[in-house]
């Protein structure tokens, strides 16, 4: 008996949802893997679609915005009220992708010094990282590369798939009651891309109180994430050949090179 109510249609992903800057993308092809779109035709995704919840850790300092973001995806709402988090807090995710179904644990850990040592427990096992900084706060930024690593501590760096993401948007737009000028924003974001690059990390800017950019973020975290861990899927089934990659926040120019070769429409 299946005792999960059906996914939201809002949570149902057809398609690879695509970057926000060319310049720092995990991956800039179009479509899924063919090997993934394939293995999701066939239902050969494994655990993938079964039990298997994947981790998203959201790390940053305190007040750049972790909660509202996740709040603004989840939940549709935004509080002006800042108010803590203490230790962690989690958020479940169902997506349909493909048409299998895919869920992601979303972790919103406090960015607060004396709650850190709680969070930090929590980094364990996640598949992707989201590192939040806000788009009006320099040292925020800056705080990110330690975030990172003490995030990576805990986790594969060779497969935990990186997000550096530029929050707070909306106060950067030129208005008399917001304090950045567009010159200062392009500078803000010209380091935040260098930041991103350097990490190999992928790159966006986003505003939980107007919602810009939040729905088209999470579907890409999803989307990746569901990619690399049907291609994961196939590698530890066996079914993949040697020449394929699976690395997609590696120097990537090749990916899918190997699989384009092969068959157009199906994989062996
Ligand atoms: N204008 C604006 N304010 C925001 C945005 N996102 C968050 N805020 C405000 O920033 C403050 C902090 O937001 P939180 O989401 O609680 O910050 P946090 O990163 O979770 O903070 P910690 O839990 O302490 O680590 C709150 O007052 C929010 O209303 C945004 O996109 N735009
Ligand atoms: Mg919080």
């Amino acid at each position: 008996m299946n005792i999960l109510a059906p996914v939201r249609r809002d949570r149902v992903l057809t398609e690879l949802p695509q970057y926000l800057r060319k310049e720092a993308a995990l991956h800039v092809h179009k479509d899924f893997h063919p090997r993934v779109t394939c293995a999701c035709q066939e239902h050969r995704t494994g655990t993938v679609g079964r039990f298997k919840i994947s981790k998203v850790i959201v790390v940053g300092d305190l007040s750049v915005g972790k909660t509202c973001l996740i709040n603004r995806f989840c939940k549709d709402t935004f509080d002006k009220n800042y108010k803590a988090t203490i230790g962690v807090d989690f958020e479940m995710e169902r997506f349909e992708v493909l048409g299998v179904p895919f869920s992601l644990q979303l972790w919103d850990t406090a960015g607060q010094e004396r709650f850190k040592c709680i969070a930090s427990t929590y980094y364990r096992g996640a598949q992707a990282i989201i590192i939040v900084f806000n788009l009006n706060d320099v040292a925020s930024l800056e705080h990110t590369k330690q975030w990172l690593a003490d995030a990576l501590k805990e986790n594969d760096p060779s497969s935990v798939l990186l997000f550096l993401v530029g929050s707070k948007k909306d106060l950067s737009h030129l208005t008399l009651a917001f304090p950045q000028t567009p010159a200062q924003y392009m500078l803000m974001e010209k380091d935040a891309l260098k930041v991103a690059q350097e990490m190999k990390a992928e790159y966006w800017a986003v505003s939980s109180l107007t919602g810009e950019n939040v729905r088209e973020f999470f579907f890409r975290v999803t989307a990746l994430t569901f990619e690399a861990n049907v291609l994961a899927e196939l590698e530890k089934s066996g079914s993949r050949r040697i020449g394929d990659v699976i690395r997609i926040n590696s120097d990537d120019s090749n990916l899918y090179l190997t699989a384009s070769k092969k068959k157009p429409m199906c994989c062996p």
